[in-house]
């Protein structure tokens, strides 16, 4: 990094890419016309202005049809984009960061106008992009400063704000290595780190669990929890993994093919499903338990190793009974929820 902040061997006009590529271009928060959300009043309790809110969006690239007339509206919180490869999640995020234009339709972040105002969009706008973006010979330091400093910090103000975002999401000891010989976890959590560093209101994390071990996933989705709901800043967060992102988000949206499948808080997905699960210890005992509770007339059926039981009256008493008969260990009865893969197979 030279003295006025630029990254040595990064040109200005590669530099000026890689910030688009990697993170939210533009002044600072501070110098934006303020858009803090306005409350509106309905019915006479406050309602929060969305955080996006999108009319008809659609973006066809050529023959390929990327975004379906796509009407949604994204709340605070934490919210779970989720859909197979290909759904449209990133087009999404691309238009609603003012970088790729839709072909119709429009749409709002954060109050301001995707067509007119995409410059103030990414000021106040962090974002993690899905694929690789690291310059491979420079460090998690020098690149996150840079990048504030792009944003607007002075440098003293970025470099302090640096080590503060890198700390967050645990690199501060590798810090000062180039990123070129980090491991996919470690690149990850730089992006993530210089999606935050210029302070923004909302953030578009695009797969960041992608190539992810499971610890390292869980870290992730950790963070993510933490500057959603400690934080305070709202998240839009993508993954291919339907069941993934239900233990973060507060909502969840799904899209299939470019358009809306459902869109609902992460709760009214995941609904008791009426049913029940218990688990039985002894010999045979969840056929045997099986068998003697579809006799009494209660529907049961194996669910891996526990049984699904429908609910119903006087259920638990029959349950207790039908063990102590059968001489089994009752290890848990539960409340059967449904996942979020399991709404998507019925849609
Ligand atoms: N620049 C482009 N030119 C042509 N087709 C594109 C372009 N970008 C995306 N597509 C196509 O648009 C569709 C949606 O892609 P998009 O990347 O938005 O989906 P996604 O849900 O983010 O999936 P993934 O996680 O695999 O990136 C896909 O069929 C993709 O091949």
């Amino acid at each position: 990094m030279t003295q006025d902040g630029a990254l040595s061997g990064v040109s200005p006009e590669s530099s000026l890419n890689l910030h688009i590529g990697c993170s939210a271009l533009g002044a600072r928060r501070s110098s934006l016309t303020d858009v803090t959300p306005a409350t509106a009043r309905s019915a006479g309790r406050p309602v929060a202005q969305p955080v996006v809110a999108t009319d008809g969006l659609t973006k066809d690239y050529g023959s390929v049809l990327a975004l379906d007339a796509l009407t949604v509206s994204v709340g605070h919180g934490i919210t779970g984009l989720v859909g197979a490869n290909g759904a449209g999640k990133s087009t999404l995020i691309k238009i609603l960061l003012g970088l790729v234009p839709p072909t119709r339709g429009g749409a709002r972040v954060l109050g301001h106008d995707i067509a007119t105002e995409g410059a103030a969009i990414r000021a106040t706008v962090g974002y993690l992009p899905e694929h690789d973006c690291l310059p491979p010979d420079v460090s998690a330091s020098d690149y996150v400063v840079h990048l504030a400093m792009m944003s607007g910090l002075p440098r003293v103000a970025a470099r302090e704000r640096t080590a503060e975002v890198l700390r967050h999401v645990g690199l501060a000891e590798e810090r000062y290595r180039p990123m070129g010989g980090y491991s996919t976890g470690m690149k990850q959590k730089a992006k993530l780190a210089q999606a935050l560093v210029h302070d923004p209101r909302l953030v578009f994390l695009d797969e960041p669990t992608n190539g992810l071990d499971p610890a390292a996933r869980d870290e992730m989705l950790g963070l993510v929890q933490r500057i959603g709901r400690d934080f305070g800043i709202s998240v839009v967060v993508t993954s291919h993994l339907l069941g993934e992102l239900e233990r973060v988000s507060d909502h969840v949206i799904i899209l299939d093919g470019g358009r809306l499948l459902r869109a609902s808080r992460t709760d009214d997905f995941l609904d008791a499903t009426g049913h029940l699960l218990l688990e039985v210890l002894g010999d045979g005992g969840q056929q045997r338990m099986i068998a003697a509770l579809v006799a009494a007339g209660v529907e049961a059926v194996p669910k891996g190793s526990m049984i699904n039981v429908g609910s119903g009256a006087g259920v638990h008493d029959l349950i207790r009974d039908t063990a102590a008969d059968l001489g089994l260990g009752l290890v848990r009865i539960q409340i059967d929820h449904r996942r979020i893969e399991d709404v998507f197979a019925d849609a």
